[in-house]
């Protein structure tokens, strides 16, 4: 995640890179190879159906026998070989997600006003009736997603929720990923993963009716199914490869900020980290703490290679300056560790969420901890969308009534409009209720 020419022309004050990031890419690059795979791979599944899901099941995620749907046996029982501790954490989360997403409902307000004497408008919230759910877990089972996506689409209301995952090693989906489902309230899971998941739900290939829309976070390859998949089906935002920023001052401890960006970076090999800092000391401290840290940690291949080729630490003089950097970074996450949060709070605004404070991480958010949804915009989608919530499966609709007596206010205009476009049907449309008002 870093900043083109043009971005640091746009901020128009002195920025120093103090880490840059091995390759040139942004997050908001589209590999052309990668789209073509999808797209030959969406066309190729809506002319073969099932079995051209069956066969890229089998040939990328190792998937054995002939039936994706995973039974309600199954479902019921994928708790009991969990650990009493793991099992409590997701209920936790699963209750967490939930409650918050009743708060937001709470705050969506159906309502009806006069806005002219005799015309009422109104807006009603109608949730979308069948909703497909991905839920990730192709490098490592990301065991919250089912809250954020099954568990809020049923606070919205939604019917009916199919969720797809994909099978791991031994050729099923992982236990606790069903877990998670089910106390989210899923009774429909299937086995798959990746673009044959998003295909095969918006098709109507898993339990016969075709999803409206689609929803849930994946790599490169699930967020480019949602793209093209995209008007055809509703999605969500493209959530793609995890990202995280960092905001911090002489306040911080890098050994914290370093933490908090090898999270976030160890999610896979093109997960952008970056930090904006005012602090000099802190933007030598980093980096090297990084890579203290990175020297005991499992998942270090990978994330060291994120931090590598996508990870950036920006020096600057000012608050406003950083401020500027994360208005156009967008990230996924963006965690503030300095002085004044009031401020920081008031003035960002180009983020997919927001943590205040050294006692607030990513993390905590990533596994449901703090209820709100993981669900978020990446390569800079956080310009113009916030991430999925409760709103996202709830249409918002309009309707209005008039009265006879309100006829001339809304037909005369309205004829008079039709007539300088020369839409002779519109202008009839009006003005036969302006005749039926005078006869
Ligand atoms: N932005 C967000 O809100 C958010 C939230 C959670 C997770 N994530 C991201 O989700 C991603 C999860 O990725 P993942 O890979 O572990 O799991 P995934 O479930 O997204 O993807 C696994 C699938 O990718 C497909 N795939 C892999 N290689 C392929 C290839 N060469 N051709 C076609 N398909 C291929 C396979 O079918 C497999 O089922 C991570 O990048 C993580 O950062 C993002
Ligand atoms: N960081 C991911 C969202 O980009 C969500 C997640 C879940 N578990 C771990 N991480
Ligand atoms: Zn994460």
């Amino acid at each position: 995640m870093h900043l083109s020419e043009a971005d640091i022309r746009r901020i128009g004050s002195p920025i120093r890179a103090v880490k840059e990031a091995a390759t040139a890419e942004t997050p908001d690059r589209r590999d052309p190879a990668l789209v073509a795979r999808v797209s030959e791979m969406l066309s190729a599944i809506e002319s073969g159906g099932v079995d051209a899901v069956l066969r890229y099941a089998r040939e990328l995620d190792g998937f054995v026998g002939d039936d994706l749907e995973v039974g309600a046996a199954e479902l019921v029982r994928s708790g009991d070989e969990l650990p009493a501790d793991l099992r409590a954490a997701l209920d936790a989360g699963a209750e967490r997600t939930r409650r918050f997403a009743e708060m937001q409902r709470a705050r969506l307000q159906d309502f009806e006003e006069e806005v002219l004497p005799g015309v009422v408008c109104g807006q009603r919230f109608v949730p979308v009736e069948n909703v497909g759910a991905y839920l990730p877990a192709g490098r490592f089972p990301l065991l919250a997603s089912a809250f954020m996506t099954v568990g809020v689409a049923g606070v919205a209301g939604v019917p009916n929720i199919v969720a797809a995952t994909p099978p791991s090693r031994a050729g099923r989906p992982h236990p606790a990923v069903l877990y998670a489902a089910r106390v989210s309230g899923a009774e429909s899971v299937y086995a798959v993963g990746g673009v044959q998941a998003l295909a095969a739900m918006a098709f109507g290939l898993l339990d016969g009716t075709p999803s409206d829309m689609v929803v849930g976070a994946g790599n490169a390859y699930v967020a480019e199914a949602k793209r093209q998949l995209y008007g055809r089906v509703g999605i969500d935002v493209l959530a793609g490869p995890s990202e995280v920023a960092v905001i911090a001052d002489d306040t911080a401890d890098a050994a914290v900020v370093a933490a908090d960006l090898l999270a976030q970076a160890e999610h896979g090999p093109t997960s952008p980290a970056s930090l904006a800092t005012t602090s000099e000391r802190l933007a030598e401290e980093v980096p090297r703490e990084i890579e203290r840290q990175l020297a005991g940690l499992a998942t270090a291949e990978i994330a060291g290679a994120a931090w590598r080729d996508h990870g950036t630490v920006y020096l600057a003089e000012d608050r406003e300056t950083v401020a500027r950097i994360m208005d156009a970074l967008a990230p996924e996450h963006l965690e503030v560790i300095a002085d004044d949060l009031d401020w920081w709070l008031d003035r960002l605004r180009n983020y997919g969420s927001l943590f205040l404070g050294p006692w607030s991480t990513v993390v905590y958010a990533d596994k449901g901890m703090s209820g709100t949804n993981h669900v978020l915009p990446t390569a800079r989608g956080a310009r113009y969308s916030g991430g999925l919530s409760v709103a996202g499966f709830l249409k918002q609709l309009t309707y209005q009534r008039a009265s006879r007596d309100a006829t001339r206010a809304q037909a005369e205009p309205t004829v008079t409009v039709s007539d300088f476009e020369q839409l002779v049907a519109h202008r009839d449309s009006a003005q036969l209720r302006l005749s039926a008002l005078r006869g």
